[in-house]
């Protein structure tokens, strides 16, 4: 049968990158989403914003909900500290499969767990399941309408703490209108938006950078 996207783009991580090498893994997904076949990675130009908040919080706990391919999991995950976690949570097993192979590539599986399952059954086993407190960063990327729940579960759980970062991949494109009001309208975070661009193309969209003030 007929090859899947994401397999087509981990045979040209394999293709393209040097094993061990986070940044050429990076540098080969943005080639062929760019020259070959589209996909919904964070990318090259939200991806340079991405890196940036990442270098500022320099988290030692990160939550990533939705891994796709493991771009933005391995794009975060090179620019931590040595004793720093990454958890990433993905619910299709079959590109959760492809993840791990990219993050493998990548040589970082040891700065980061993919946990396979749905974020709202996963994020209130956290604590236990990890052994984390509180989460520094949380870079949110799947479904656009399980943002706003699933940070009111965040926060009913305990796991953010004053000053942890929540940042949001595509309000503008495709959209997350609920979770903007929210965020936006509450005293208990100060929100910043960051203009961009959907991944690959010209079409606005941008990353909101939320700050908890606990
Ligand atoms: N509750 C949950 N728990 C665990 N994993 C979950 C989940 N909900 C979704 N996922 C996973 O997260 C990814 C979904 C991303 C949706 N992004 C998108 O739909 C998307 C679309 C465009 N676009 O259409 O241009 C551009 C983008 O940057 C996008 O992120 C998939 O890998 C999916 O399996
Ligand atoms: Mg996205």
């Amino acid at each position: 049968t007929r090859s899947t996207r994401p397999q087509r783009l981990l045979a040209a991580v394999q293709k393209n990158a040097t094993r061990g090498d986070p940044r050429s893994v990076v540098r080969a997904i943005d080639q062929f989403c760019r020259h070959k076949e589209w996909a919904m990675n964070v990318g090259d130009e939200k991806g340079c914003i991405l890196d940036s908040v990442v270098s500022e919080a320099n988290p030692t706990y990160v939550l990533e909900l939705g891994t796709y391919c493991g771009y933005s999991t391995v794009r975060i995950a090179s620019l931590l500290s040595p004793n720093s976690k990454l958890i990433t949570v993905e619910f299709n097993p079959e590109y959760a499969k492809i993840a791990r192979q990219v993050i493998a590539w990548a040589g970082l599986q040891d700065k980061i767990n993919l946990v396979e399952g749905a974020s709202g059954d996963l994020i209130p086993k956290m604590q236990e399941m990890f052994g984390v407190k509180t989460f520094d960063l949380v870079f949110l990327d799947h479904w656009k309408d399980r943002y706003l729940p699933d940070t009111k579960l965040m926060e009913k759980c305990g796991l953010l703490r004053k000053g942890s970062i929540l940042l949001a991949d595509n309000v503008i494109c495709p959209g997350t209108p609920d979770y903007l009001e929210y965020i936006r309208n509450s005293p208990q975070y100060e929100s910043q938006y960051f203009k961009s661009h959907l991944e690959y193309t010209k079409v606005e969209d941008g990353l909101e950078k939320s700050v908890f003030l606990g």
